[in-house]
């Protein structure tokens, strides 16, 4: 035997078997790779969408985005970012319109950074405005028009596909914060039960939820239908205008300074909480200006007595609970079809809770006035020093604030010590905050489609698993079939 047979022998790399083995291993390990990268991109794309939400007391910008691949836009939308405008809504630049197209200003170049370069003119924008503009629309319909034109004007600047800047219906206000809520929480796509949403905003406040066997045709004006992922929804929503809480706060106000100038002492501060207030700014509003005394003209001492049970009481003023002409109503004989199902409050039923620590879904109802009415009688100058960092003007009125949460979730909406428990506050789903604005890009965008998308006839997992056991049986079959054509490969080389 040859020096060159003897070192083929000895070395079992050069036997054919072996040669036949490392191929087929190579093959499998190719096509596996092959059928598990087939349906990923090597680089994650993404698009995006920019929604303002021009609110009563501030202006957000929202960008949200989604994987560019998918077809017909369906991957799943996220907040990538948010940006806060300094100053106050838009609606507040009634006298000075120019000033409320360049207070977006700064949050459009962050967005212009945010947002690819290559994507800009693809992205879509839109500016929605709620109840701070529905309001100054009643009142002067000529400033609201000019904010608009101004604001227009400057969104128009930038690169971004501009869709345009309108006031949300209170009706798509509430709708469209229903489907967000639904939406990240992927119930939709699942033919889920849905969660309801409750909104709380300064100027308006929403509620909408499914109630199963209502009948819609009680009160058409609340009953907004969708088709979502072949799935159909009923759903009831109702806004009150002037029941966001900085609205209420003036109510309140208002009832309490009804027989003209003087001092008030209000069991909704503080004690020891004591402020001179306008009454020109407290009744510059189409909520409360028609309750203007005749002798309102300067200010009022505006004090605090922190009373929860008295405060409770003047808030259940605000509202008329006298006339209801269908079989049930929330307040104000507004229709509300029986509560089912769990809820999930936001903006500032979050804002407010979570700062008086009461947003454990475990908590009684009781246990939570106990705890406001101990924090709403804590003195002024306690709550000051207790918390440096919150900004005097939300910190004062938290204390009113959660009294109005409490008294609206259970005298208004009839909430029981039950079904309190059903609610859940919440600030965020997944990274992306809840409100009106996802949804209502989503909505525009076409995003939800109406039908149920048809799905592979595999997952991509079950694809590989077939492809790796195919391969795998291939080639046991393969070495099989050659041991059977050439004899040679029935023996196991052996060295001589
Ligand atoms: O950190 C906070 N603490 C308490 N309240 C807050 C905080 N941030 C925002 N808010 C309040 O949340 C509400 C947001 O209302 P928004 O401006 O969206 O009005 P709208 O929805 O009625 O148009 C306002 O009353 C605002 O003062
Ligand atoms: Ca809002």
């Amino acid at each position: 035997m040859s020096a060159q047979r003897e070192m083929k022998e000895k070395n079992p790399w050069h036997t054919p078997v072996t040669i036949i083995t490392v191929i087929g291993v190579i093959a499998i390990v190719a096509l596996v790779t092959v059928a598990v990268l087939q349906n990923r991109p090597v680089l994650q794309k993404y698009k995006y969408g920019i929604v303002l939400d021009a609110g009563s007391s501030h202006t957000a910008l929202y960008i949200y985005e989604w994987p560019a691949e998918k077809d017909n836009n369906t991957g799943r939308a996220e907040q990538k970012y948010v940006c806060k405008v300094k100053g106050k809504g838009i609606s507040s630049y009634a006298n000075t319109p120019v000033k409320a197209g360049e207070s977006l200003n700064e949050c459009m170049q962050e967005a212009k950074m945010q947002v690819p370069t290559k994507r800009h003119h693809e992205t879509p924008l839109y500016l929605g405005a709620t109840a701070g503009m529905r309001l100054l629309n009643m009142e002067n319909s000529s400033a609201s028009d000019k904010v608009f034109q101004a604001v227009e004007k400057a969104l128009q600047r930038f690169p971004f596909s501009y869709q345009g800047a309108r006031i949300l219906s209170g009706q798509e206000e509430g709708a469209f914060g229903w489907v967000t809520v639904n939406y990240l929480d992927d119930r939709l796509k699942q033919g889920l039960e849905t969660t309801g949403a409750l909104d709380l905003g300064g100027a308006s406040t929403q509620i909408s939820f499914v109630s199963k066997n209502y009948d819609i045709s009680e009160s058409p004006s609340n009953s907004v239908t969708f088709r979502l992922y072949g799935n159909d929804y009923n759903l009831y929503t109702h806004s009150f205008l002037c029941y966001g809480k900085d609205q209420v706060l003036r109510m309140a106000l208002a009832h309490q300074t009804k027989s003209g100038p003087g001092t008030i002492l209000d069991p909704c501060f503080h004690p020891g909480y004591l402020e001179l207030k306008d009454y020109s700014l407290l009744y510059d509003s189409p909520c409360v200006s028609d309750r203007k005394p005749q002798n309102a003209t300067g200010t009022f001492n505006h004090s605090g007595a922190g009373n929860f049970k008295q405060c409770q009481e003047v808030v259940k003023k605000v509202f008329n609970f006298t006339s209801c002409k269908y079989s049930r109503c929330s307040f104000n004989g507004v229709f509300q079809p029986p509560l089912q199902g769990p809820f999930g409050a936001f903006s500032a039923y979050y804002y407010v809770m979570d700062f008086l620590k009461l947003t454990d879904a475990t908590m009684p109802l009781k246990d939570v006035k106990e705890k406001l009415a101990n924090y709403c009688a804590t003195p002024w100058n306690e709550i000051v020093k207790q918390h440096p960092e919150v900004p005097i003007k939300y910190l004062a009125e938290y204390c009113f604030s959660g009294t109005y949460i409490i008294t609206l979730l259970t005298d208004g909406y009839n909430f029981t010590s039950e079904s309190y428990s059903n609610i859940n506050f919440i600030k965020k789903i997944k990274n992306s905050d809840a409100g009106w604005t996802l949804g209502y890009m989503l909505n525009l965008t076409n995003m939800i489609p109406a039908e149920a998308p048809d799905s592979p006839p595999l997952p991509h997992a079950g694809y590989v698993t077939i492809i790796t056991i195919s391969a795998l049986i291939l080639f046991v079959l393969f070495i099989l079939s050659l041991r059977f054509i050439c004899p040679s490969f029935q023996k196991t080389p052996h060295i001589v």
